[in-house]
C-alpha cells in the first residue's frame, strides 16, 4: 500500500511544496518547543512532580477545555472522518448527539467524585474504593490501551505526510516522537496544555482553509449542497435497531455515550486534566466548554468530506492512486486542492500534525503519571522528589520509544485509522468504564467482584473484536469509482447503491452474528458486561457492607434514581450513605418526565379499559332492555 501511495505522490507534486510551507511546518515545531522551554524555566521549574504531573493545580477552564479536546482528536479523526463520510454519507454525523449526555454525566458523575478525593491519578480511585490489585490491573489495563492507541497516532500524520511529499515514513514517525518528547519532558502537564491550545487552533485553521479551498473550488455553497443532496450523501436518521448495522442513531447516540464516558469520564489523560483544574467548579465548567468545540470539530470534518464529494465525485483518480486506503485517498484530495496556493499544504500538514502532537504528549504525559503514582511510588514510598522527578522523565522517553514500535502494528491493520482507533477505545476503554460504575454506582461490589468482572470484560471485548477482524467478509472497502453515481448520470439505481454498498445481502447468524457487533456498541457491551459479572461474582463472595466502603468512593445513584421515595425506604434499599451532593436536576428532568409519562399512560389505559368495561355493561343491558 504505501509503495503505492508514494507514487502517486510523486506524480502529484510536481510543482514541490513552497518554501512558506516549510515555514509554516517549522513555525508550529518551534511554537511547540518554545512553549515546552518556557515552561522548564518558569514557575517551578518541573521540580516537583506535583509541577510535571499536576500543573501545581492550578489551571483554569479556558485551556483546560481546549487540551480537553485535543487529547482524542488526532490526525485520525482529521482523515478518518471525511473519508468516512465522502464514503458513507453523513450518517456519522450522529455522534454528535452522544456529546450531550457523553459531557453532562462525567461533568455530574465523575468530576464530583474524583475531584473531591484528592487522587493524583485516575486508578487511585480503585485502589480506595476496591483493592491495590484493581488499582494495578486497572493501571496496566490503561497503559496497554495508550500504549496501542499512541501506535495509531503516531503512524497516521507519518502515512500521510509520505503520501504527499514523499518524505520517509519512519523518519517522519521519529522526528514526530522526537519533537513530542522533548517538550512534554520538558515542560510537564503545563506545557502539554498550553501546547494543546496552540495546537488546537491550527488544527481548526487548517481544517477551514481546505473547506474554504474546497467550497470555491466546487463552485460555491450552493453547488455543494446540491450536489451532495444529489448525490445522496445526506443521511437521514436511521432508526434500525440492528445491533449488527456498523452506524445507525442506535449505535453512535446510545453506543457513542459510553464511549465518551470511556473517554471524557474516566481516561486517566482527561481525568488528570480535571484535577489540575484549580477548583471543581473550574473542571466541571471546562467540561461544558468541552461541548461547542467538540461539535465544531466534528462539524468541520463531516462537512469536509462532503466538499470533498462535491468537488470530486464522478472523477475518477483511482489510477493516480493505486492504494486502495480511503484514508490516503482523503489526504490525496486535499494536496490536489491546495496545489498552487502557498502556505496551504503546509498549513494543512501543520495542522495534521497539531492535532496528533496534542494526542501523543497528552498519552506521554498520562502514561508517565500512572506509571510514576500507580506502579511505582507505592513500592517506593522514600523515594526523594528530585529522583522521582528524573524518573518520570526517563519514563516519558521509553514510552516514546515504544510508541514507535506501535506504530509498526498499526501499519500490519486493514481497517480504516477512524475504525482502528473506535476500535480500540471500545475494547480496553470500555473494560476500563465498568470497573469504575461498578465501584462507583453499585456499594455491594468487592475487590475479587471487580477483577473478575474486568477480566470477562476483557475477554468478552477480545473475542469478538479478534472474531470481527478474522471473520471480516473481503470486498467492503469501497474505491473511488463507486462515487460515480452522481446526479449527473442520471441514474438512480446507481444512487441507490452508492448507499447501500455496506448493506450485507444475507444477515449472518450465530457466532458470526456475534462477530459482527457494531464497533461503537463495544464500549457499551464490554462495560455492562463488567458490572454484571462484577456484581454476580461479589454477591457469590459477601457483597461489600455499606460501612466498609472508603465514604466518597460511591456516587448514590440509586438514590437518586429513586428520588421519588421517601429517604428512609431509600436507604434501606440502596445502602448508600448520601454524599450531601446537590442533586442535579437537569440530569433527572427528562427521567421524571419518563416516569411521569409512563404514569400517565398506564392511567389512561385503566381508564379506556374502564370505560370500555362500562360501555359493555350498558350494550349488555340495553340488549336486556
Ligand atoms: C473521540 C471522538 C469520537 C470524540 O469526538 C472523536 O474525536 C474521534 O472520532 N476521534 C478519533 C480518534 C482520534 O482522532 O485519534
Ligand atoms: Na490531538
Amino acid at each position: 500500500d504505501l509503495k503505492d501511495v508514494t507514487d502517486s505522490a510523486s506524480l502529484m507534486s510536481s510543482s514541490g511544496p513552497h518554501a512558506v510551507d516549510y515555514v509554516i511546518f517549522a513555525l508550529l515545531l518551534v511554537g511547540s518547543l518554545s512553549i515546552g522551554l518556557y515552561y522548564a524555566l518558569s514557575g517551578g521549574r518541573q521540580r516537583t512532580t506535583q509541577e510535571f504531573l499536576m500543573a501545581d493545580r492550578s489551571m483554569r477552564c479556558l485551556p483546560v477545555s481546549l487540551s480537553l479536546i485535543a487529547s482524542f482528536q488526532s490526525a485520525v479523526a482529521i482523515i478518518g472522518v471525511p473519508a468516512e463520510v465522502y464514503v458513507h454519507g453523513t450518517q456519522y454525523w450522529f455522534i454528535g448527539c452522544a456529546y450531550i449526555l457523553g459531557l453532562l454525566i462525567p461533568a455530574h458523575v465523575f468530576i464530583p467524585v474524583l475531584y473531591r478525593l484528592k487522587l493524583s491519578s485516575a486508578y487511585q480511585y480503585l485502589e480506595l474504593r476496591f483493592s491495590k490489585s484493581v488499582r494495578i490491573c486497572g493501571t496496566l489495563t490503561f497503559i496497554f490501551q495508550t500504549v496501542v492507541y499512541m501506535g495509531v497516532c503516531v503512524y497516521t500524520p507519518a502515512f500521510a505526510l509520505n503520501a504527499v511529499t514523499g518524505f520517509k515514513l519512519w523518519g517522519v514517525v521519529l522526528a514526530t516522537g522526537l519533537v513530542c518528547t522533548l517538550y512534554t519532558t520538558m515542560g510537564g502537564l503545563k506545557a502539554v496544555i498550553w501546547t494543546d491550545v496552540f495546537q488546537t487552533l491550527v488544527m481548526f485553521a487548517g481544517q477551514l482553509a481546505v473547506i474554504v479551498v474546497g467550497v470555491h473550488q466546487a463552485g460555491g455553497l450552493s453547488e455543494v449542497w446540491w450536489k451532495v443532496w444529489e448525490g445522496n450523501h445526506i443521511s437521514g436518521l436511521d432508526l434500525n435497531p440492528d445491533p449488527t448495522e456498523r452506524h445507525t442513531f442506535w449505535t453512535l447516540g446510545v453506543g457513542g455515550v459510553f464511549l465518551m464516558l470511556s473517554l471524557y469520564g474516566v481516561n486517566q489523560a482527561q481525568v488528570q486534566r480535571y484535577l489540575s483544574s484549580r477548583t471543581e467548579k473550574e473542571a466541571v465548567r471546562s467540561c461544558y466548554m468541552v461541548f461547542p468545540s467538540l461539535q465544531l470539530a466534528l462539524a468541520l470534518s463531516c462537512v469536509m468530506g462532503l466538499v470533498m464529494f462535491a468537488r470530486y465525485c464522478g472523477e475518477d483518480h483511482s489510477d493516480k492512486l493505486a492504494s486502495s486506503s480511503t484514508d490516503a485517498m482523503v489526504i490525496y484530495f486535499v494536496m490536489d486542492m491546495l496545489q498552487g496556493l502557498p502556505g496551504l499544504p503546509g498549513l494543512f500538514v501543520a495542522c495534521l500534525f497539531s492535532a496528533a502532537l496534542s494526542t501523543i504528549s497528552s498519552a506521554f504525559n498520562s502514561l508517565a503519571t500512572v506509571t510514576m503514582e500507580d506502579l511505582i511510588k507505592p513500592h517506593f514510598p522514600a523515594m526523594t522528589e528530585r529522583r522521582a522527578t528524573l524518573l518520570s522523565k526517563a519514563l516519558a522517553v521509553c514510552y516514546g520509544l515504544l510508541c514507535l514500535a506501535m506504530a509498526f502494528l498499526t501499519h500490519l491493520m486493514g481497517d480504516s485509522v477512524l475504525q482502528v482507533a473506535l476500535k480500540i477505545f471500545g475494547m480496553v476503554g470500555g473494560p476500563i468504564l465498568g470497573l469504575f460504575c461498578l465501584g462507583m454506582f453499585f456499594p455491594w461490589a468487592n475487590s475479587t467482584g471487580a477483577i473478575a468482572g474486568l477480566g470477562a470484560g476483557l475477554t468478552v471485548s477480545f473475542w469478538v473484536g479478534i472474531g470481527s477482524i478474522v471473520t471480516r467478509t473481503p470486498g467492503t472497502r469501497v474505491l473511488l469509482s463507486d462515487c460515480r453515481a452522481s446526479p449527473m448520470t442520471n441514474n438512480t439505481t446507481a444512487i441507490f447503491t452508492t448507499a447501500a454498498t455496506s448493506v450485507p445481502l444475507s444477515r449472518p447468524s450465530g457466532l458470526r452474528r456475534f462477530y459482527s457487533l457494531s464497533y461503537m456498541w463495544y464500549s457499551a457491551f464490554t462495560c455492562f458486561t463488567v458490572i454484571l459479572i462484577g456484581l454476580v461474582v461479589s454477591f457469590l463472595t459477601g457483597p461489600m457492607k455499606e460501612e466498609d466502603v472508603t465514604p466518597g468512593t460511591v456516587y448514590p445513584l440509586m438514590g437518586k434514581l429513586l428520588c421519588f421515595l421517601p429517604d428512609s425506604v431509600r436507604q434501606k434499599l440502596c445502602c448508600v450513605t448520601p454524599l450531601g451532593q446537590t442533586v442535579c436536576k437537569l440530569m433527572l428532568f427528562p427521567y421524571q418526565i419518563y416516569l411521569i409519562i409512563i404514569t400517565l399512560n398506564y392511567m389512561r389505559q385503566q381508564s379506556d379499559q374502564r370505560s370500555h368495561q362500562t360501555y359493555l355493561i350498558q350494550l349488555h343491558q340495553e340488549k336486556c332492555n
